[in-house]
């Protein structure tokens, strides 16, 4: 596997490649590397020649300081496992070779509601951030396919409509969610739960799954409540217990307000005793 630290020493390499007629299939990661994002570099694997990793702990996209600063690094692990996986290139990027011009953002995107509701909502100026590091790590890229997880749903339809904004031709590849044995959803935060708070953490999980098997019996909004009330019982901080359904255009609509099918759970909540917050979905 080939590892770039510097942005002209990557486009060069892919610029051969692209003369070469290869096409780019790229996974945009934070690192703290799990079977989740393996999943995504088999997927790019399967569907592509040549396969990009980015490896970036994206400053401007934290509302959170002490999020930042406890995100988990295991670089060299990291390394061995998209080595495993058989990636091609690493783009292992410092803040200042990504911001050399500082963090404040040159340009707003337009991301409609969804930078209002859920994460937009709880997380002010998070899609903003990654927004503007996804635009330049798919400048430098210039994929033809780009892989991300269902788990960060929001995230996705965020994407989709950056790559509108900015007429990008590459194709998004939404990948399922990766889960433990016990159903929790594999995430870098995980790492910093100690066993009795991993434990706690499925909660998360079995809200979603107990709204899956109730939302055609029980109103929405019991269900919701349930959900909200369960987690905060067994030590938690709700952001959001929601039922959404995604329209063509991508927009999110609550569907008790709009007589329509839910199509996902989605839930976000805060570990009080870690401090971790954790985001997870279900198709309904
Ligand atoms: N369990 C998972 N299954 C499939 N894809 C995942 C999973 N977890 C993360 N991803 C995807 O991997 C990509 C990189 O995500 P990121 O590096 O932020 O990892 P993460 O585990 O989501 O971290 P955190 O949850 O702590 O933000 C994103 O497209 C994300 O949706
Ligand atoms: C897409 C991303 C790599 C941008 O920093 C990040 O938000 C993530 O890991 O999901
Ligand atoms: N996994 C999405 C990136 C973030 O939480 O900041």
């Amino acid at each position: 596997m080939y590892l770039f630290k510097r942005k002209d020493e990557l486009e060069r390499h892919l610029t051969t490649a692209r003369n070469e007629g290869k096409h780019i299939g790229f996974v945009p990661t934070m690192g703290a590397l799990h079977r989740g994002h393996i999943s995504l570099i088999n997927a790019a694997k399967e569907n592509s020649d040549l396969v990009v990793c980015s490896i970036f702990v994206n400053p401007t996209q934290f509302n959170d300081p002490k999020d930042f600063e406890k995100y988990p690094v295991t670089i060299d692990q990291d390394v061995q496992m998209l080595t495993e996986a058989g990636c091609d290139v690493l783009f292992l990027p410092s803040v200042q070779e990504m911001y050399p011009d500082g963090l404040t953002a040159k340009m707003h995107y337009d991301f409609g509601t969804l930078e209002t509701i859920l994460e937009g909502a709880a997380r002010p100026g998070h899609f903003q951030g990654v927004g503007q590091v996804v635009h330049q790590l798919l400048n430098l890229v210039q994929p033809d396919k780009l892989f991300m997880g269902q788990k960060d749903l929001q995230q996705c339809l965020v994407i989709n409509r950056l790559l509108k904004i900015i007429h990008s031709q590459v194709e998004l590849v939404i990948c399922p969610t990766i889960r433990e044995n016990d159903g929790l959803a594999m995430s870098s935060r995980n790492l910093r739960l100690n066993p009795a708070e991993r434990v706690n953490a499925l909660h998360l999980y079995q809200g979603l799954s107990y709204i899956k098997h109730h939302f055609k019996k029980d109103s929405l909004k019991d269900l919701k409540e349930k959900a909200v009330k369960d987690l905060k019982d067994s030590g938690f901080e709700v952001d959001y217990v929601e039922l959404i359904s995604i329209l063509e255009d991508g927009s999110v609509i609550f569907p008790e307000n709009a007589g329509t099918t839910p199509l996902y759970a989605v839930v976000a909540a805060r570990e009080i005793s870690s401090g971790v917050r954790l985001i997870d979905n279900m198709q309904l």
